[in-house]
């Protein structure tokens, strides 16, 4: 079971390498990591759970960050709104791939924060506010899905994470909090 102790901080050099893409079907390794990952998302959310295993909150999580320098990603967004089931997403991603996205960017009103990164950084992470991800599933199935604002947010800052990239690399030093015109704030 994944607890905090297996996820590297940064500094540690996986966190910046380009991680590998994995075979299409994955192995049972790969399929076994998976299942873990989204495990320990949906622990971390878990009051109880978190509490007992001192987990901090997260609603993706990828492979580099478990010293594993793959192309998996894991995405535990739980849906607001009951009624609209489909505004959340949970799976695992496997060889993920933004295919395309839209002109207009959106960021968190709040910025992001990173299992990896023990310390607050302020700013706004400016991303595409909708993408188009293409993904293999446990089962080597192929699929091309629509992603919008945080939904769309999270996969990009854990697709990030197989390219080596941090979220305060999208942050403009000078001016953290400056927005420019006709981004979406997510709050
Ligand atoms: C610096 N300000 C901030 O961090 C920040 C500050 C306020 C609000 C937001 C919204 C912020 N931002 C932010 N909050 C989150 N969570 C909110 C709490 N939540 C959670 C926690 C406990 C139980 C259940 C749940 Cl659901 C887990 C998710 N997650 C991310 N990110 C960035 S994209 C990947 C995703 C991630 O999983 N990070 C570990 N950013
Ligand atoms: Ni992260």
């Amino acid at each position: 079971m994944i607890t905090m102790d297996d996820i590297i901080r940064e500094g540690h050099p996986t966190l910046r390498a380009v991680a590998k893409e994995v075979p299409i079907p994955p192995t049972a390794e790969d399929v076994e990591l998976g299942k873990e990952m989204l495990q320990f998302l949906k622990n971390s959310q878990d009051p109880e759970k978190a509490e007992e295993l001192q987990l901090r909150g997260g609603v993706g999580l990828a492979a580099p960050q478990l010293d594993v320098s793959k192309r998996i990603i894991a995405v535990h967004v739980p849906s607001v709104d009951p009624e609209k089931p489909e505004s959340g997403i949970s799976t695992v991603m496997y060889n993920p791939k933004v295919l395309s996205h839209s002109v207009q960017e959106a960021c968190l009103g709040e910025g992001e924060g990173c299992l990896s990164v023990d310390r607050e950084v302020p700013g706004y992470v400016v991303r595409a506010a909708r993408i188009t991800v293409s993904y293999f599933d446990a089962e080597g199935e192929k699929h091309k899905i629509r992603l919008k604002n945080y939904n769309a947010i999270v996969v990009q800052h854990e697709i990030d994470h197989i390219n080596g990239i941090m979220f305060y690399d999208h942050i403009d030093e000078k001016n953290p909090l400056q927005l420019k015109d006709g981004v979406l704030v997510i709050e």
